[in-house]
């Protein structure tokens, strides 16, 4: 049995753990931090409701052999409080998270050989506690290295293309140049539809030709091409998809400005390179984001 702690029991976690579950072979339990009843996955091959063990405080958990950290990068602080329950020496962690910066997030905590980034593309949405929809069967990609081949085998029963990629960097800023148009969303209010509006399919290439120029300074190699062709893919999905920076604006909950367009001011500024457009989607996120900055004067409501 390969024993899998999986933290997070969101819409990434949730099903990354319904699909692991699937594989009688591995014991997949889940590190919650609002209790869930039951797991129920909607995937674009069926419902899954797989029988999972739940842990709702690091005193209940064991040590596994995997874990997946899947919580929002906000929490990663938080999350790293299950793993002195969850460690034995030989424990590997993945990270599936968004942005460019997993392996700070667990440094000092685990050992570099057994942190596992994983650049996850699948989208869905967490409905309710426990209750998830897979919009899509989707990707992850991790590093080409013993830990990252061990992971791919973990989901060799699943749909979900899971792989190693030599280039792992710019695999996260390819993801990053998706996430970083995702701010309209957030900042509107508005689902995937709002990217068939032709001014704002022109902000959001703005916004990726900065993470572009970014990411090329550190290392990624990013084409030319690759703002046109996400905002083509934005434009080509559903009119009604939410991703999770407006699924965590939506719920009231803290939202992933500093991983998704933070980082790409913070890194554009240690190159000089210049960023307004992330730079004004970060200030506004974090101005209507719950404890932001909200010294703003409220609209009059006509009559
Ligand atoms: N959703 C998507 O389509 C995609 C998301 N991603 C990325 O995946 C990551 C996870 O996102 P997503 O699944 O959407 O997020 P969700 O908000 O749906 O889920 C995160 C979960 O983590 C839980 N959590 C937070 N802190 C703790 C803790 N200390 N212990 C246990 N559980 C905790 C939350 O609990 P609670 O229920 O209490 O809030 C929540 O259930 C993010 O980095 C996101 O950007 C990547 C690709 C696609
Ligand atoms: C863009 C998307 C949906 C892709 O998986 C995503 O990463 C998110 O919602 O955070």
């Amino acid at each position: 049995m390969t024993r899998i702690a999986v933290i997070g029991a969101g819409a990434i976690g949730g099903t990354a753990a319904a699909w692991l579950a699937q594989n009688e072979a591995l014991d997949v339990a889940l590190c919650v931090r609002t209790p869930i009843q039951s797991l129920h996955v909607e995937t674009p091959s069926g419902p899954l409701s797989p029988r999972v063990t739940v842990w709702s405080s690091p005193a209940e958990a064991r040590s596994v052999d995997w874990v997946l950290i899947a919580t929002k990068a906000y929490d990663s602080e938080a999350a790293a409080s299950w793993l002195p329950m969850l460690m034995a020496p030989s424990t590997c962690v993945a990270i599936l998270q968004n942005g460019v910066e997993h392996r700070a997030r667990v440094q000092g905590l685990v050992e570099d050989d057994r942190v596992v980034p994983a650049i996850v593309d699948i989208p869905a949405e967490r409905n309710a506690p426990g209750r998830i929809h897979q919009r899509r069967t989707g990707s992850i990609f991790v590093a080409d290295d013993q830990a990252g081949r061990a992971f791919v085998s973990l989901f060799a029963h699943t749909p979900i293309a899971v792989a190693t990629t030599p280039d792992l960097r710019t695999a996260a800023w390819r993801k990053l140049a998706v996430n970083c148009a995702g701010a309209v969303n957030a900042l509107t209010l508005q689902p995937g539809g709002i990217s068939r509006n032709d001014d704002v399919a022109e902000l959001m290439r703005g916004l990726i030709r900065e993470c572009i120029a970014v990411g090329r300074a550190e290392g990624a190699d990013l084409p030319d091409g690759l703002a046109d062709d996400v905002v083509a893919g934005y434009r080509a999905g559903p009119a009604d998809s939410v991703n999770s920076l407006l699924a965590d604006r939506l719920a009231g909950r803290p939202m992933e400005i500093d991983a998704r367009n933070g980082v790409i001011v913070r890194l554009g500024t240690r190159h000089g390179i210049a960023t307004p457009l992330n730079a004004m989607a970060a200030t506004l996120l974090r101005a209507v984001s719950p404890g932001g900055n909200k010294s703003t004067v409220p609209v009059p409501r006509p009559g």
